[in-house]
């Protein structure tokens, strides 16, 4: 198993009523990794990434992150440590479509009380290397998919988190544009050092990750599949 996993979740399970997401699922991540989470629809997926992310809470089993346990927080500390630590990108319709690119980018900054001109200013160096410079006075509607995503990477980045959590990052786009937001995305995470947990179906995105584990009928398969260290 990885040493000094920055996150990890043992043996979670949980349910939707009767229908099981989860089973006892197990799975640890390294600092700086980054892990593809593949497998059929329905299996898991995106209810897994929810519980290490700490958006849901597993009904039982433990999840971990940076030697504490993160399951176990109430609410506020938990939607804190999401705001701090952690950065989202998903399949689509996560901007606020009533703002502009800049104020969407800035927006995580601005809830964590960075000053405002210090915030737009960081908004503006992540939108230029998401090659989105020019684009900040821009209504998110008026964007293509592709950009909308870059501008989604954009926002998951500007706080310097230490995981981005992806589920479907490239599902509503093209192959092609797909595979330059994934680059994009992988990319400048690698180069921040942050963690990249992504959720996919497509074997083009995985193959942008350093490891892939699969997840089944609510159980990664072989959660160690791939660790090198
Ligand atoms: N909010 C919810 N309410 C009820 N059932 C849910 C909910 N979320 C997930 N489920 C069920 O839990 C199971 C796992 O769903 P999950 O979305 O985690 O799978 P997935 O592998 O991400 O699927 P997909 O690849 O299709 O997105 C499925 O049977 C799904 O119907």
């Amino acid at each position: 198993m990885i040493v000094n996993a920055l996150l990890r979740a043992e043996g979670i399970s949980r349910s939707f009523g009767s229908t099981p997401a989860l089973r006892e699922a197990g799975l640890s991540v390294a600092a700086g990794e980054v892990l593809a989470i593949m497998g059929p629809s329905g299996s898991g997926k995106s209810t897994l990434l929810h519980c290490l992310a700490g958006i849901f809470t597993p009904d039982t089993g433990e999840v971990w992150f940076d030697g504490r346990r993160l399951d176990t927080l109430d609410d506020g500390r938990r939607s804190e440590l999401r705001r701090t630590a952690f950065g989202f990108v998903f399949q689509f319709g996560q901007l606020v479509p009533e703002l502009t690119v800049a104020d969407n980018v800035a927006l995580p900054l601005l809830l964590g009380r960075t000053r405002r001109k210090q915030a737009y200013a960081r908004a503006a160096s992540w939108l230029e290397r998401l090659e989105l410079a020019g684009l900040g006075g821009r209504r998110t509607g008026e964007l293509s998919g592709g950009q909308a995503q870059r501008v989604a990477i954009a926002r998951a980045l500007v706080t310097g988190p230490r995981v981005v959590f992806a589920d479907e990052p490239t599902g509503a786009l093209d192959s092609l544009t797909g595979e330059h937001v994934m680059d994009l995305l992988v990319g400048l995470a690698r180069e921040e050092g942050a963690t990249v947990i992504v959720v996919t179906h497509d074997a083009r995105v995985a193959a942008c990750a350093d490891r892939e584990v699969v997840v089944r009928d609510g159980k990664v398969t072989d959660p160690y599949a791939g660790v090198l260290r």
